[in-house]
């Protein structure tokens, strides 16, 4: 993974003077279907950008990796326990609330049937997306599925 995390200020971002904030880190799936779809959820009602679209996942506890986290927080919002998970590309992003690290993980192995425990909504889409408004930190990540996707795509005749 050689790509140099990309800083995005959203909204403003913090306000505190150039004291650096703490990094949360956050664990976030991509999961795949058998048909090349992506997995979307709601942000649910009471969490800050409630109702922006993102990919689901959440923050690390006290000593847990990244794959640890990740299938932790799919049991509990999503309801399916997954596979294997590596980061395949992170960013860091500055939001009024919180410095975030995002570490996305591509997941095509899972198993439940998938229940939304917290009220989000959820869609599978092909690119580019219909479901919106989109979470500021997640809109990079969707051009990075595009310009995959183009350069898997055979070249035409
Ligand atoms: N899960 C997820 N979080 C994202 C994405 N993009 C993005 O900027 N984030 C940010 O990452 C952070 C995730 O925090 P969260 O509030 O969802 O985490 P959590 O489920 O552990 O919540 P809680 O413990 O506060 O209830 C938020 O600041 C959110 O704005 C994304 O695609 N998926």
């Amino acid at each position: 993974m050689s790509q140099t995390p990309l800083v995005l200020v959203v909204d403003g971002g913090g306000t505190t003077d150039g004291v650096q904030r703490p990094v949360t880190e956050v664990a976030v799936g991509i999961l795949v279907d058998a048909q090349g779809r992506y997995l979307l959820t709601s942000r649910p009602p009471g969490k800050v950008y409630a109702g922006y679209w993102e990919f689901p996942g959440g923050k690390l506890e006290t000593g847990e990796s990244v794959e640890q986290a990740l299938r932790r927080e799919l049991q509990e919002e999503i309801g399916v326990t997954i596979g294997s998970a590596v980061v395949w590309r992170h960013s860091l992003v500055d939001y009024p609330h919180a410095l975030v690290r995002l570490n996305f993980c591509k997941v095509y192995d899972w198993s439940g049937a998938l229940h939304m425990h917290e009220g989000q909504n959820h869609c599978w889409e092909r690119l580019p997306v219909s479901c919106e408004p989109v979470l500021p930190g997640t809109v990079p990540v969707l051009a990075w599925l595009a310009e995959e996707e183009a350069g898997a795509a055979p070249s035409p005749c």
